[in-house]
């Protein structure tokens, strides 16, 4: 509700003019009836001509104004509606943007999407709803209520009799739907798992033949999400027959008690009709209002998680007033540096490493697989924050930077290449914003794409289709090496981003990547030893500790680790044997 309020008032304008709205055509609808009945009761009781064309002609322009106050509740609702949700998806999605690794991995990628879509979908249905129904049904109720106990006491108690039980029915739908609500949109948080699993991983489930066993997957989710909505719907909609009811109970017996009283002469027809035109207006306020309360916990629950979300405080936090200059650029120290995941203190991945790297160096990391490497090129951009020790960037600790300074001075190839639905061109200057053509051209040169890109009849303006699937896994990794080429960092780090290239496509974007990086500090992860065997320093990991550092042929004689992996790799002429 607090998300959903703080969202709604952000339009007092506009909810003020949907106000104004809702009570006029209140004001209509109950003014109708008493006309009708001064009609009857004075124009037709007196065969008064004048007096009934008179209040006709009253009754034709109370209509016209109701219908367009009617009309101007749609739009302003409508307003308000799209304003609220599309404020909440776009809050959501900043938020998220801000988060680190720890939060997506805590609260799933798929609920994130879930919660921006169907979450913020769900609390716009309801939004329609109550900007009408909910402004609209408890002031109708009062004002109903109070013409019927008017125009008879009486006749009211019967209604004010029924009311309890209308209000016990609906009391208990809601505490019934608020847990099946939060099970249905759970539920659809794991069909969006299964389905983004099999989208992005279709060639390994058909390598695999696993066709079968992804339906079953897929199929038993879906039934759980099948069964958690049923449930609810069913709850939802028995409501409505049994509130239709107790109303015509409620209706039959009043107008079985009225005409006991205009047969007596107490009440007179006209006043009837009017009576039973205000019942009808208090009872279906009260249905109408039901609905509202009753589609309540489905809204609340995605109201909860979007605002779980919001409420996420991102562990690595941005500095205020951080560091935007540096006197220097691409000077890196690693002080003693130990990192445990979050929630894995007991068991760090890195342990109480130092090592340095200047501009112009090529510094390169190897090690058997889950070793660290990866994790450890991580704490430079504060992907994550180091347990213990510190990072220091041209000197200053990357905590104290303002994150986009830091990570402006870096330029990051991932494992695996991301690219984004758009051009080359698009993608290319994701690394600048205003690179000129030329720029990106040298910088395809420099990643060896030049030629596969100049092949492309659309050559730069060529679409990448969604996560590249139009590439090859090497012309993406050489992509990605030109997107970060474009920035001109003053560090590059390769997290194994040549392992998709063949040996001499990876000799030559090497030599290029030396040539022109003459002044950056070049970080390289690798598997593969003919990969980092250049590199002016190698430092050798393993299980998290640095075991090794030096040159290749220092380290073959001083890592056995190194000349493990070196041995397993080169021949024996390679390994100067
Ligand atoms: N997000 C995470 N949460 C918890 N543990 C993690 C996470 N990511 C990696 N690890 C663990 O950290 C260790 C180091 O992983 P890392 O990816 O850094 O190794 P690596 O040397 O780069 O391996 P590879 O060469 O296979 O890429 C592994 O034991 C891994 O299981």
């Amino acid at each position: 509700m607090k998300l959903m309020l703080h969202y709604t008032l952000k339009n007092k304008g506009l909810l003020f003019f949907n106000f104004i709205c809702v009570f006029g055509f209140i004001l209509i609808e109950l003014g109708l009836p008493t006309l009708l009945s001064q009609m009857i009761d004075v124009g037709v009781a007196n065969n008064d001509d004048a007096y009934i064309k008179k209040i006709g002609i009253t009754m034709l322009v109370v209509v016209i104004v109701g219908v367009l106050m009617n009309v101007s509740l749609g739009y302003f609702m409508t307003r308000i509606t799209t304003n609220v949700t599309a404020s909440i998806r776009q809050d959501l999605f900043v938020k998220i943007q801000n988060y680190s690794h720890n939060e997506y991995e805590q609260l799933g990628v798929s609920s994130l999407i879930t919660r921006v879509t169907n979450d913020a979908y769900q609390i716009m249905l309801f939004m329609q709803n109550f900007l009408r129904t909910g402004f609209m049904t408890p002031m109708m109720f009062i004002a109903s209520l109070y013409m019927v106990m008017r125009t008879s006491g009486s006749l009211g108690t019967y209604v004010l009799l029924a009311l309890p039980f209308l209000l016990i029915g609906v009391v208990a739908i809601a505490g019934f739907s608020n847990p099946l609500s939060r099970k249905q949109q759970s539920n659809l948080d794991r069909i969006n798992n299964i389905l983004r699993e099999n989208l992005s991983g279709l060639r390994v489930i058909r390598a695999f033949v696993n066709e079968h066993f992804e339906e079953k997957r897929f199929g038993k989710v879906n039934d759980a999400y099948e069964k958690s909505s049923k449930n609810l719907f069913r709850l939802m909609s028995s409501a409505q027959p049994g509130f239709f009811f107790l109303f015509n109970i409620v209706m039959a017996y009043i107008i079985w008690q009225g005409s006991v009283q205009i047969d007596a002469g107490t009440l007179e027809v006209g006043n009837l009709i009017a009576f039973i035109e205000y019942i009808f207006h208090a009872l279906f306020s009260f249905m109408l209002f039901s609905t509202i309360f009753m589609m309540y916990p489905r809204a609340a629950v995605s109201a909860n998680r979007i605002q779980e979300a919001m409420d996420t405080l991102p562990i690595i936090e941005n500095k205020e007033n951080g560091v935007t200059k540096t006197e220097t650029e691409g000077y890196l120290a690693f002080d003693d540096v130990t990192f445990a995941y979050p929630g894995h203190a007991e068991s760090p991945v890195i342990r109480d490493a130092s090592f340095t790297a200047s501009p112009g160096e090529t510094v390169a990391f190897i090690g058997s697989t889950g070793s660290g490497k990866s994790t450890l090129i991580q704490l430079i951009p504060r992907l994550y924050d180091v347990s213990e020790g510190e990072i220091l960037v041209d000197g200053v600790d990357v905590r104290d930077y303002d994150i986009d300074a830091l990570r402006k001075k870096i330029g990051f190839i991932p494992q695996s290449a991301v690219l984004f639905s758009g051009t080359i061109r698009d993608n290319l200057r994701y690394g600048k914003e205003d690179a000129t053509d030329a720029e990106l051209e040298e910088a395809l040169d420099v990643a060896q794409a030049t030629e596969f890109v100049s092949e492309l009849s659309d050559g730069l303006d060529t679409q990448i289709a969604e996560g590249g699937s139009n590439f090859s896994g090497g012309q993406k990794q050489r992509l990605a090496i030109a997107r970060a080429v474009v920035r001109r960092p003053a560090i590059y780090i390769f997290d194994d981003s040549f392992s998709a290239l063949d040996f001499a496509t990876d000799a030559k974007v090497r030599e290029r990547i030396n040539e022109e990086t003459t002044d950056a500090t070049v970080l390289i992860v690798a598997q593969r030893v003919s990969t980092i065997m250049n590199a002016d320093r190698i430092i050798v990991l393993n299980e998290g500790n640095i075991v090794g550092e030096g040159t290749h042929e220092e380290l073959l004689k001083t890592s056995s680790v190194y000349y493990d992996i070196a041995s397993s790799q080169l021949s024996k002429e390679e390994l100067g044997q």
